[in-house]
């Protein structure tokens, strides 16, 4: 007879070490260790301690949650020590270097595979070299994606179809095919990675992906069924993936949890600072403003007498902001967001409405399901996609940013999107408890995975 250990199931979860994918996918070896799977979380020296909390939490309710440290393999790519997560890189020389090392890792995770030989392998998307790895101890790979359904149903026909080589300038729009809905994209806000052009080692990585999309198990998805129906069933169906929506995953956070959640990270990128600041002076709103800040920055982005001139009405954060806990403050009337994935998401479950300005990355595509689908936000009108090579001259000035908060702030839009958007809330909330369209998707998946291996 089999004894109630060798029955528990075991994943092995290896995040990647940016925050907007480190993140999601703790609160998702949680929300397993939550079911009675057994949680164990790979990261490297440097990351441990974002997890050493959350982890704490999830241990002292009595989960079985455990962490591995392995060695970022700094000097074997010529990186000085310490740079084991994205926004700690300087220059696209180190970001090259940084995707050398990341795929290093699995020199020190296939002897660990070997010798834990858990059930399940969830790897995020950027380790592409993790579906054969698990291979070899026939072991399934699930992958993690950090973004929605429909950002990966938009960037998969954008790669599929390549829609952006029948227009003849880069802001000539085109409509992304075979999409439930008309969406319509420029080349100026496609990813350089999407339309594979390029030989930086992100590309590789990119193209990698890809090929290991079609060798694995399936994939987790951050997201909730009544979010993107459409979106959803268009993955499953027309792109024939196997896919399971376990989201939000930070609903399942702990009030505890959601103030020290990332703590130890940094904001990754904030640009046209100046711009930003004359504009929530002029727009006269109360409002709190995060702002990354390194160790010797100068604040020259600050206009001088700012803090003084909106001192009660305005906060500055430098550095790292409880985003989850000022989302859900009642004060709170809207969002300016750059659309990372999570971030999106939040304002969902936080039932804020958002202003939208997206940079690079699948914010373009996040941009859209918020404003077109959704309407649940508007945008402050990005046209181009801009990544650290490219200086502020791109950016957005402050009369449109002042012009999209204060018409923004007025507007009976504002009111529309408000009662859209916490209905949207209230189908997070429900997704998640027991009965709800995540919570039986993540049944679904546990049970599947202990068909396999039982
Ligand atoms: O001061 C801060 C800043 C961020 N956060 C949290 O950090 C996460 C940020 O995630 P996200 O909004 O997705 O942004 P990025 O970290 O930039 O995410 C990257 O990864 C996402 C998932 O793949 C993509 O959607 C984004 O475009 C990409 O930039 C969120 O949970 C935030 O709540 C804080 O708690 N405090």
């Amino acid at each position: 007879m089999e004894t109630k250990t060798e029955q528990q199931l075991h994943i092995f979860f290896l995040p990647f070490m940016a925050q907007g994918h480190t993140l999601p996918l703790i609160d998702i070896a949680k929300l397993f260790a939550s079911r009675g799977v057994k949680s164990t979380l790979i990261t490297t020296l440097v990351n441990a301690p974002l997890f050493s909390k959350a982890i704490q939490t999830s241990k002292s309710l009595g989960f079985e949650i455990e962490l591995l440290v392995i060695k970022f393999p700094s000097t074997e790519v010529g990186l000085p020590e310490g740079i084991e997560r994205t926004n700690l890189r300087k220059k696209q020389e180190q970001a090259d270097k940084y995707f050398r090392a990341t795929n290093l890792l699995e020199q020190q995770v296939e002897p660990i595979l070997d010798q834990h030989r858990p059930h399940c392998l969830v790897a995020d998307s950027l380790f592409p070299w993790a579906t054969d790895v698990a291979a070899k101890f026939g072991i399934p790979r699930i992958i993690f994606h950090g973004p929605g359904f429909f950002p990966l149903c938009a960037s998969t026909s954008v790669m599929r179809y390549q829609p952006q080589r029948e227009v003849s300038s880069d802001s000539e729009s085109f409509v992304v095919p075979g999409l439930p809905d008309e969406i319509k994209m420029t080349k100026n806000k496609l990813a350089p990675f999407l339309t594979l052009d390029g030989e930086s080692e992100l590309i590789k990585v990119v193209t990698a992906s890809q090929l290991a999309n079609e060798t694995s198990y399936g994939i987790i998805v951050n997201s909730f069924y009544e979010l993107e129906p459409a979106y959803a069933d268009h993955y499953r169906k027309v792109f024939g993936r196997k896919a399971w929506h376990i989201g939000p995953a930070s609903l399942c956070e702990t009030e505890k949890d959601k103030l020290q959640r990332g703590r130890k990270a940094r904001l990754m990128k904030y640009m046209s600072l100046l711009e930003i600041a004359l504009a929530l002076e002029a727009s006269r709103q109360q409002f709190i403003w995060v702002v990354k800040k390194e160790n010797n920055d100068k604040e020259e982005w600050l206009p001088e007498g700012f803090e003084q001139r909106v001192e009660g009405k305005g906060l500055i954060i430098r550095g790292w902001a409880p985003q989850l806990l000022i989302l859900q403050h009642e004060a709170v009337g809207a969002f300016l967001t750059y659309c990372g994935w999570n971030s999106t998401l939040e304002a969902v479950c936080a039932g804020i409405p958002m202003i939208t300005w997206p940079v690079s990355a699948d914010q373009f595509y996040n941009e859209k399901l918020v404003t077109q689908i959704l309407g649940i936000g508007v945008a402050v009108g990005v046209e181009k996609w801009e990544d650290d090579s490219v200086k502020s001259e791109a950016s957005m000035k402050k009369e449109t940013i002042e012009k999209a908060v204060t018409e923004f702030m007025v507007s009976h839009e504002k009111e529309e999107m408000r009662s859209k958007i916490l209905e949207l809330r209230d189908l997070a909330r429900r997704a998640v408890e027991e009965g709800g369209s995540s919570f039986l998707d993540l049944t679904a998946l546990i049970e599947e995975l202990k068909s396999l291996r039982f």
